[in-house]
């Protein structure tokens, strides 16, 4: 089996559903921004802090290219789609599964988070603008997966069916 690659924007639930897919699946699950703070030793935020988002970027590429393609669930940090090198490696090598919620969730969901240099501080607003600039680069994921009410068992057991099809 190929692998399954989950994005969306930021607070979108792709870490925490991609866990719940892969017990499920019994496949072993794998989170970019987890790679690159264990390799790095630093978290999201010091990497942005103290080396900027263009050497994130960079690391995020490599960490994406040198995970494995198959028999894997690996979730990706909501900017991974930014890049075309990114979405035509994911394309390539397996299902892209886009997970959306409504923009008032995610704001709720991540507006305090430290952790998230891109969207801690940012008002409604400016996070929506976020949101739409990155709209288009989405087109390329094989499945949307509405996430808004449903709860993360729900949410993982739609993605087994719409793997199905
Ligand atoms: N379907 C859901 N229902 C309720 N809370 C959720 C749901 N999906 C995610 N969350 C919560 O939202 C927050 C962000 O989830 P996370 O998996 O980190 O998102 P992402 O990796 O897409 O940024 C976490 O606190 C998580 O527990
Ligand atoms: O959208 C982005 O640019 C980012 C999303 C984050 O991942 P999550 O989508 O898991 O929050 C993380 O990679 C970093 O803070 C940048
Ligand atoms: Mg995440």
């Amino acid at each position: 089996m190929k692998a399954i690659y989950l994005t969306g924007f930021m607070g979108a639930g792709k870490t925490t559903i991609g866990e719940a897919l892969a017990e499920r699946l019994a496949l072993p699950v794998r989170d970019t921004d987890k790679e690159i703070e264990r390799t790095t030793g630093l978290t999201i935020k010091q990497i942005f802090e103290e080396h900027g988002e263009q050497y994130f970027r960079d690391l995020e590429t490599e960490i994406l290219k040198n995970l494995p393609k198959d028999n894997i669930i690996i979730t990706t940090g909501g900017g991974i789609v930014i890049r075309n090198e990114n979405r035509i490696y994911m394309k390539e090598s397996g299902v892209i599964i886009l997970l959306h919620a409504d923009l008032d969730v995610i704001y709720d969901r991540i507006h305090h988070d430290s952790n998230r240099p891109i969207a801690n501080k940012k008002s409604k607003e400016e996070l929506v603008t976020l949101y739409l600039s990155r709209e288009s680069y989405y087109e390329d994921c094989t499945r949307k997966i509405n996430t808004d009410n449903k709860s993360i068992d729900d949410i993982t057991e739609e993605i087994i069916q719409s793997l199905k099809n």
